[in-house]
């Protein structure tokens, strides 16, 4: 066991260096043989990424060293310990401690041993304090408050609060701590419904309807990319929110589609789907690596309509005009918490600045490869109005060739989501819809040029 936590250790440091949690977990995963250890492992090792600044709050309480100048690995340590001692009430408070002590111990060099005492040291102190633990003072400074509590960064507490007020920014960051389940989009070119049933009921795999058809969310699965079915082509993970927009775009049967930024594609092995392999989808992405997860998802899933092309969307030229076209663009990604919860630490406030303008830049860039009554759908996984709705009513400005559509009536045709929308855009907040949150907005071609 004390293996297990030394793995953790290792891999939050991976992941603090910059790794993709969801990629290391599957890795690690994969090394580990015991269904409860496989479990734990993943418990801890997202518990600790998704609560850091709350785990940090309380080691920095009860500890006399700054955080700032503790090893790396203690201070990871220390938060393993303490996740451990406030969050699993299945670890008994002893073993929690001793195995996060043997884990540092095993990871720092003897020269170290005074470190190894000190995290034993404040761990036993954490756990005799734990009931004594005062958050910040709500009435005093509700955005600090909150921060702590569900352990987000302030400059995106402000952010949330500023744009949805207290209680909605409350609902958002507490949705972004639950665990994401996964959700299977059924492929029908490789395989009916029926078989795609068939093969999850062999594999002794649970799921529940979404508000999408061909979307099911998985009950209890470790690994999603080893079953039969997906394997065999039959599903694509992909979350519910992100499969509406090709839904949305209404694309049909032989449409030329331009895809402006496709890895690893979930969306345009969608759009083909829908369009039952005909047409052509010309994909673009700027990343040679992504692509190459795009060309392998081509392949699992059975599309042939899809023409690849490593481009910057921003400075790409094409004379070919477009019946729709799919700008589903980098950004901040701050609706992706719950499935990717580095996102919390990675970014400061300045990316969203950085991602306002390359979106300018690309939609700038592509719109008049739009036919005459073709439409653009937009969308982000991404919370912020400078991203949003700023672009949109920015692009329609300086566009008067466009009009933005109501999405509201096309959703209730696709979907069995029910959400209050006054607005003509789409905005999925977590929380409000169980699933992650995105933002969309239908833009059509109106008079040609
Ligand atoms: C949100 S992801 C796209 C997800 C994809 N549509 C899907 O459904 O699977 C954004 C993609 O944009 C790509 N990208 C970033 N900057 C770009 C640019 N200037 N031109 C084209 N692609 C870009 C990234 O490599 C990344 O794969």
């Amino acid at each position: 066991m004390s293996n297990l936590r030394l793995k953790i250790l290792q891999s939050l440091l991976r992941v603090e260096e910059g790794s993709y949690s969801n990629l290391l977990l599957n890795s690690e995963l994969k090394k580990i043989k015991d269904q409860r250890d496989k479990s734990l492992f993943t418990e801890i090792f997202y518990g600790v990424i998704r609560n850091k600044l709350y785990l940090d709050f309380i080691i920095d309480n009860y500890s006399k060293t700054p955080l700032v100048k503790m090893d790396k690995e203690v201070l990871m340590g220390l938060r393993i310990g303490v996740y451990q001692l406030f969050f699993l009430d299945k670890v008994p408070a002893r073993a929690a401690i001793y195995e996060s002590v043997e884990a540092v111990k095993t990871i720092l060099p003897n020269s170290k041993k005074g470190a190894v005492s000190f995290t034993n040291g404040v761990l036993r102190n954490i756990n005799r304090q734990h009931d004594k633990l005062a958050l910040p003072a709500k009435a005093k400074n509700p955005e600090k408050y909150l921060s702590v509590k569900y352990s987000y960064p302030i400059w995106m507490v402000n952010k949330f609060v500023q744009q949805y007020g207290f209680e909605s920014a409350e609902t958002i960051l507490n949705a972004g701590n639950k665990r994401s389940e996964v959700t299977y989009r059924h492929n029908s070119l490789k395989m009916t419904e029926k078989e795609f049933f068939q093969l999850l009921k062999a594999d002794g795999i649970e799921y529940e309807k979404t508000f999408l058809d061909s979307f099911f969310r998985l009950k209890k699965i470790n690994n999603p990319a080893a079953t039969q079915v997906f394997k065999k082509g039959g599903a694509y993970i992909q979350g519910t929110s992100a499969g509406l927009a090709s839904l949305l775009l209404d694309v049909k049967e032989g449409m030329q589609v331009l895809d402006l930024a496709a890895a690893p594609g979930g969306k345009t092995t969608h759009l083909a789907e829908i369009m039952n392999n005909t047409g052509e989808i010309t994909a673009l992405d700027i990343s040679q690596h992504r692509l190459n997860l795009v060309s392998d998802n081509l392949s699992r899933l059975g599309v042939t309509n899809v023409n690849l092309k490593i481009a910057d969307a921003a400075k790409y030229e094409d004379d070919k005009k477009y019946d729709r076209i799919l700008a589903d663009l980098p950004c901040s990604g701050l609706g992706l918490i719950s499935s990717k919860p580095e996102i919390k630490w990675e970014k400061d406030r300045s990316v969203i600045r950085k991602m306002a303008d390359l979106q300018y830049r690309i939609l700038n860039n592509n719109l008049s490869k739009l036919k005459k009554n073709g439409q653009l759908l937009y969308s982000t996984c991404t919370l912020t109005r400078e991203e949003n709705q700023d672009l949109i009513e920015r692009i329609l400005q300086e566009n008067s060739d466009f009009k933005l559509m109501d999405l509201n009536i096309k959703l209730n045709e696709i979907s069995s989501l029910t959400i209050e929308n006054k607005n003509k855009y789409l905005e999925l907040l977590p929380g409000e819809v169980d699933s992650e949150g995105f933002f969309f907005a239908l833009l059509k071609k109106v008079e040609s040029d």
